[in-house]
């Protein structure tokens, strides 16, 4: 029977299945390995130290430090209470189980799905699992990875298996070339807006077209992060050349003949062309512009020359009141040109966006420019390995000298869990993923848009088209 990729990856890890009376059908399936911040984690452990079990296989996890770490003076012992328990806890959790965990200032340090693809742990063919919902990352090498939370956390310690609901299949096609200064995050953008925050809810979705195998493995990443803002807990891409290309030579990855051997098997992963898709959207690349969201949730997104909506064209009652909190809490008016909105802060970072090529597409904007005054604006990069990178390449030059801080690696002002955060009723242009209320600080207001975008609302204090900006450059 024909399979997709999703069916495939399902199929080789259940170790037993069972049918409820709807024909729903759920299993315990096989985590190939499973990732672990400090956030997260405690739980796990503790259920663990309780029950008095072993880690079933520590080389099967790997954890690090992101979410409340600090972004500056990282040679000085953490200075918030909180943030330096959480590490310490970790540290200690990890050292006292026997499992891998990469210190602060080690040079694999970053933000878990950003080292996890880095160091060859995250692989096509496996599942993946990480007490965190952007884990659908790393399905962007043909990975079955997802969020889990804390009670499955210890399950997996103990056991290296979850019992799981069979996810339906949903076919995201993006046909033609994405044009020139229209990024892989107005790709994903473009879809949340159309399928709704919850519109995925129970599916997997499959991103693959002409537009998809395009992408670089950083583009990829960032269409499958935000699958999980679509309210889909896997985000998938058939793995190919460009995979295998990427992840070769990577520290976990295999060598010699077992790379061989693998690719053999992961050259099979695919949808057949007659797989079943139960749900399906079809995009042309062609027709995408810069996107950038409005409200508090990630389907609240418009054209970067677009309008604030107006409550009175809603739909119906529920819509208006939506749309009239979101503004409300946002402090816009309806039909306000998005790029009249001026901006207090930029930020360039997280696990959508603080790979190398993102620093690199704000740095070319930047570059021999510089930020408006107003503004205030960070570069926190994913991890060392891609701050080193960027150092080599000079993109940090650009970024100071275009009025940016160039900070340590860690999730920071995408969740403000670490010290960088905002004052209520600041506005912040941000590259990270979720603009909920009160995500970047108390009060404080997120809008989600492309590294490149970013960059040229830096420059210009309001949200700016950066294609704009390129057409006033070669006038
Ligand atoms: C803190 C963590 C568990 C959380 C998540 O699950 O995603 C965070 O990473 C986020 O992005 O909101
Ligand atoms: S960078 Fe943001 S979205 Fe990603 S794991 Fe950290 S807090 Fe979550």
């Amino acid at each position: 029977m024909s399979q997709t990729l999703y069916d495939k990856l399902w199929r080789s890890h259940v170790v037993q299945e069972a049918h409820d009376e709807n024909g729903n059908s759920s299993a315990l399936i096989y985590i190939d390995r499973q990732m672990l911040h400090e956030v997260s984690s405690p739980q796990g452990f503790e259920g663990l130290r309780q029950r008095g079990l072993p880690v079933r296989r520590t080389q099967a996890q790997l954890a690090v430090a992101d979410h409340a770490v600090p972004t500056r003076h990282r040679d000085h012992p953490i200075a918030d209470p909180l943030a330096r328990d959480q590490v310490a806890l970790l540290e200690r959790n990890t050292a006292a189980t026997g499992l891998r965990y990469i210190p602060l200032n080690d040079a694999r340090h970053g933000i878990v799905h950003v080292i996890g693809p880095e160091q060859g742990f995250t692989l096509p063919g496996i599942t993946l699992v990480c007490g965190d919902s952007h884990t659908s990352t790393h399905g962007a090498f043909g990975a079955l990875a997802f969020g889990i939370g804390a009670s499955e956390i210890e399950c997996v310690l103990a056991t290296q298996t979850l019992r799981q609901r069979r996810a339906r299949n949903l076919r995201v096609r993006i046909a033609g070339r994405l044009p020139a200064g229209v990024a892989a995050k107005d790709l994903i953008l473009t879809v949340i807006g159309r399928l709704g925050a919850s519109g995925a809810v129970g599916h997997a979705i499959e991103y693959c077209g002409e537009a998809i195998e395009a992408l670089s493995m950083a583009e990829r990443m960032t269409v499958c992060n935000m699958s999980i803002e679509a309210g889909a807990r896997s985000g998938l891409i058939a793995p190919d050349d460009t995979t295998y290309a990427w992840l070769d030579g990577r520290p976990l990855a295999p060598r010699g003949a077992l790379w061989e051997q693998a690719l053999d098997y992961w050259r099979s992963l695919g949808s057949d062309a007659d797989a079943i898709f139960q749900r399906s959207l079809d995009l042309d690349a062609a027709a995408l512009v810069p996107q950038l969201t409005w409200g508090t949730s990630p389907d609240q997104v418009l054209p970067i020359d677009g309008r604030v909506p107006d409550p009175a064209d809603a739909a119906d009652e529920a819509a208006a009141r939506k749309i009239a909190r979101a503004l409300d809490y946002m402090g816009l008016q309806p039909g306000q040109a998005l790029q009249d909105i001026a901006i207090d802060h930029v930020f360039i970072g997280s696990c959508t966006n603080s790979r190398i090529e993102d620093l690199r597409a704000a740095a070319e904007v930047l570059r021999g420019r510089r930020k408006a005054d107003s503004v205030k604006a960070l570069v926190v990069p994913g991890s060392e390995r891609v701050a080193r990178q960027a150092e080599a390449e000079g993109l940090d030059r650009v970024f100071v000298a275009a009025g940016f801080e160039w900070r340590a690696p860690g999730c920071s002002l995408c969740v403000a869990m670490n010290d960088d955060r905002l004052l209520p009723g600041e506005r912040c242009a941000s590259t990270s993923n979720r603009n909920f209320e009160g995500r970047q600080g108390v009060g404080a207001r997120t809008h989600l848009l492309s590294p490149a975008t970013a960059a040229a609302s830096a420059i210009a204090g309001h949200f700016a088209d950066p294609r704009t900006l390129a057409r006033q450059e070669a006038a």
